[in-house]
This record gives C-alpha cells, structure tokens and sequence, in this order.
C-alpha cells in the first residue's frame, strides 16, 4: 500500500500516533511540520512570523508532494493542512487519508497556551472551539477513515494497524 496520512485537530495526537504505529509496524514515519521546520531552518512561529500562514501553507503543499514518492510510510501532518483541497488530492493519490477524532476538551488541555502553535496561541477558548467545528466537517469529509482517539494509545494503534493492513 502506499502512505497512511493522519489528519486532525491540533493535540488530536497525529504526532504521537504516527511514531507508536510506525514502530509497531516497522514503517518510516515522517511528520509534515518536522519536515517544514527542517527545510526552512527556522521554528513555525518564525515561518509564520516571516512569511505569514500562507507562506507555511505553501510549504506544506511543497512537502506533501515531495512526500508523495515514498511508499508505505506513516505520515502525520499539520493541523491546518488538510483545509486546502490541493493537498487532499495529492494525499488521495499517493495513499489513504485517516482522521483522528479527538474531543475539542481533550485537544484544548494539549494545545492552550503553547507558543509553537501559533494557530492555538492567538486564539481564545471560544475562538478555538469555532476553528475546532469549523474543521471537523473538512477532516471528516476528506478522511476515508475516522478513528475516535482519547487518552489510551492501543485502541487507536488496533484500528490503525488492521486498516494498514486491509490495504496493503
Ligand atoms: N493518546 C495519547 N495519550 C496521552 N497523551 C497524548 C496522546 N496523544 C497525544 N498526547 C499528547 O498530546 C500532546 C499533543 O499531541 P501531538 O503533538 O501528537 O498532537 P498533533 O495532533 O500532532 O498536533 P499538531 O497538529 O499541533 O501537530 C503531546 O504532548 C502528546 O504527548
Ligand atoms: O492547525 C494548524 O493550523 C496548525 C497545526 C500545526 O500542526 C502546525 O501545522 C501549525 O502550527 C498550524
Ligand atoms: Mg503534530
């Protein structure tokens, strides 16, 4: 099969999903933001400060293509990434596209306040939870896959694994 693609809110876990599963599964993982702060040399806050969200919005599609010639790898990506439909495309081609599906509390514990995530960090609760709804229908809509993730790992790493393996 080719790329497993996790989409989801920001502190929904794609980060910390795709090292678990890739592990498990002996897959290389790669993570989109990891990728774009590798390449740009600078942190996301500084990307988003130098050449403003659709500087980083461009990179991401950039990586995403660039993505697309490996095969059977675990790829989380930015939360944000799933909202252009150019990048669905090209994660449509090139594999299978899974939502993770956590609650906006749970998310919201994870992500308030962190300065790295410059979409959370300049928005209140209220703010966040309109960005949250606002998402959801996107990811679920795109996603050929939606898996509810709370605080446990296996459950997630379960579906995860038995869906890999449906489309090997
Ligand atoms: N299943 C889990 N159980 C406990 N803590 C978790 C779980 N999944 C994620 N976390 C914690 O929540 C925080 C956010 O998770 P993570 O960075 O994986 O989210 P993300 O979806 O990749 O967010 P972003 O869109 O901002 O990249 C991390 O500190 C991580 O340790
Ligand atoms: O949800 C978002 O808009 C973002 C999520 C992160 O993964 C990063 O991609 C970046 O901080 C933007
Ligand atoms: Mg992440």
């Amino acid at each position: 099969m080719k790329n497993l693609y996790l989409c989801g809110f920001m502190g929904a876990g794609k980060t910390t999903v795709a090292k678990a599963l890739s592990k498990r599964l002996e897959l290389p993982c790669y993570d989109t933001d990891d990728l774009i702060v590798l390449q740009a040399g600078m942190p996301i806050p500084a990307i988003f400060s130098k050449e403003g969200e659709e500087g980083f919005r461009r990179r991401e599609t950039a990586c995403l293509r660039q993505l697309g010639g490996q095969s059977g790898a675990v790829i989380a990506t930015g939360g944000g990434l799933v909202m252009n439909p150019k990048n669905v495309e090209i994660m449509k081609n090139q594999g299978i596209l899974v939502f993770l599906d956590a609650p906006f509390e749970l998310c919201y514990l994870r992500i308030h306040g962190d300065k790295n995530r410059p979409n959370a960090a300049s928005r209140t609760k209220e703010e966040l939870y309109a960005l949250y709804r606002e998402r959801k229908t996107v990811y679920r809509k795109a996603s050929d896959a939606v898996i509810a993730c709370r605080n446990r790992l296996a459950p997630v790493l379960n579906q995860l694994e038995q869906l890999y393996k449906e489309n090997e």
